[in-house]
C-alpha cells in the first residue's frame, strides 16, 4: 500500500519550512509526497528576502493534476498568501472531497515578514476551516484567527473552543511561543475533550520551520490511518526529534533535522 499526501504550500529557497520541510517530513514518514505552489519566497535562515505569488488558477491547476491521477489519501496546506488562493484551494477541496485535512494557518515567518496578506484572516475563517480535519496555529495565529489575547491554558482552551465553532473537527494550539517553563505543551481540542501534548523545551534559535514540519508529520500519519491523537503524538516525537539534534546550518535561525526521527528509530 503506497500513501500519499498533498501540500499546498510555498516554497522556502533554504530548505527548512514551506513545500521543502513538508515534502521531507512526509518521505521520512513513508508517505509519497506530493505539492501544489502557492508562492515562492527567496529565503534563508536569515530572513525572507522575496515574496512571489503564484496565480489562483495556477495553484488550482496543480490541485487538479494531482487529484485526477493520482489522488492523496491526506492534504495540508501551508502558506496560501492571499484570500483568492484561498478560495480557489478552498473550492478543489469541496469538489475533490478532501475530508483529511490539515490546515496550517502560516500567516508570519519567525523573523516578522508576512506570508498571509491581512484581510485573507477572514477567508480562512470562511472558507477553509469548516472544512479542516485539524487546523495547527501557534499562539500569536490564534489570536489573530480568535481576537483573544492568550496568555494562559485557559485562554489557549477558550481559543480552541472558538476555532472549532467554524467547523474545524480537531484544534491543536502549539506552544512553541510560550516562553515560561521547562516544557512546550501543544493542546488538542476534538470538541469534547483536550488532550496535553509535552515535551521538554529545547534552548536553541535554530526552530526555522518547525510548525510546518509538525503539521506535515501530522498530515503524514492521518494519510496512513492513525487517529487524529496518534498522528499528534507522532508529530511532537518527530518535531522534538528534529530541533534537538540540530544541524547548526545557515548564519541565523536555522533548520531542524528533519532526519533525526528516522536516526532515532533505528538506535
Ligand atoms: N524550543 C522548543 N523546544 C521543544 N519544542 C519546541 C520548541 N519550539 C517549538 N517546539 C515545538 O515545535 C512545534 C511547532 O511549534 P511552534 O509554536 O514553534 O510553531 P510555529 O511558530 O508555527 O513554527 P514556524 O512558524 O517556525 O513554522 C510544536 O510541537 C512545539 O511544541
Ligand atoms: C514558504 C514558507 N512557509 C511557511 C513558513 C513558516 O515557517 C515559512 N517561513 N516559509
Amino acid at each position: 500500500m503506497v500513501y500519499k499526501a498533498l501540500t499546498i504550500a510555498g516554497s522556502d529557497s533554504g530548505g527548512g519550512a514551506g513545500i521543502q520541510a513538508d515534502l521531507k517530513t512526509f518521505q521520512e514518514l513513508g508517505v509519497f509526497g506530493m505539492s501544489a505552489l502557492t508562492a515562492v519566497t527567496a529565503q534563508n535562515t536569515l530572513g525572507v528576502q522575496g515574496v512571489y505569488p503564484l496565480s489562483p488558477e495556477a495553484v488550482a491547476k496543480q490541485i487538479e493534476s494531482v487529484a485526477t491521477d493520482l489522488g492523496a489519501d491526506a492534504v495540508k496546506t501551508g502558506m496560501l498568501f492571499s484570500a483568492e488562493i484561498i478560495e480557489a484551494v478552498a473550492a478543489k477541496v469541496k469538489q475533490f472531497g478532501w475530508t483529511c485535512l490539515v490546515v496550517d494557518p502560516v500567516m508570519i515567518a519567525k523573523g516578522g515578514a508576512p506570508l498571509l496578506q491581512e484581510e485573507a484572516v477572514n477567508a480562512l475563517k470562511t472558507y477553509l476551516l469548516p472544512l479542516a480535519m485539524v487546523v495547527t496555529p501557534n499562539i500569536p495565529e490564534a489570536e489573530a484567527l480568535t481576537g483573544l489575547t492568550i496568555r494562559t491554558m485557559e485562554d489557549r482552551k477558550e481559543a480552541a473552543k472558538r476555532l472549532h465553532e467554524l467547523g474545524v473537527k480537531h484544534v491543536v494550539i502549539k506552544g512553541g511561543h510560550d516562553d515560561d517553563g521547562e516544557e512546550t505543551v501543544d493542546v488538542l481540542y476534538d470538541g469534547s475533550e483536550f488532550f496535553y501534548f509535552t515535551s521538554k523545551r529545547i534552548d536553541t534559535k535554530h526552530t526555522h520551520g518547525t510548525g510546518c514540519t509538525f503539521a506535515a508529520a501530522i498530515t503524514a500519519e492521518l494519510a496512513k490511518g492513525k487517529t487524529v491523537q496518534e498522528a499528534v503524538q507522532t508529530a511532537k516525537s518527530f518535531i522534538q526529534a528534529a530541533i534537538e539534534h540540530t544541524l547548526g546550518i545557515g548564519h541565523g535561525h536555522g533548520p531542524t533535522n528533519h532526519w533525526a526521527y528516522r536516526e532515532k528509530a533505528a538506535r
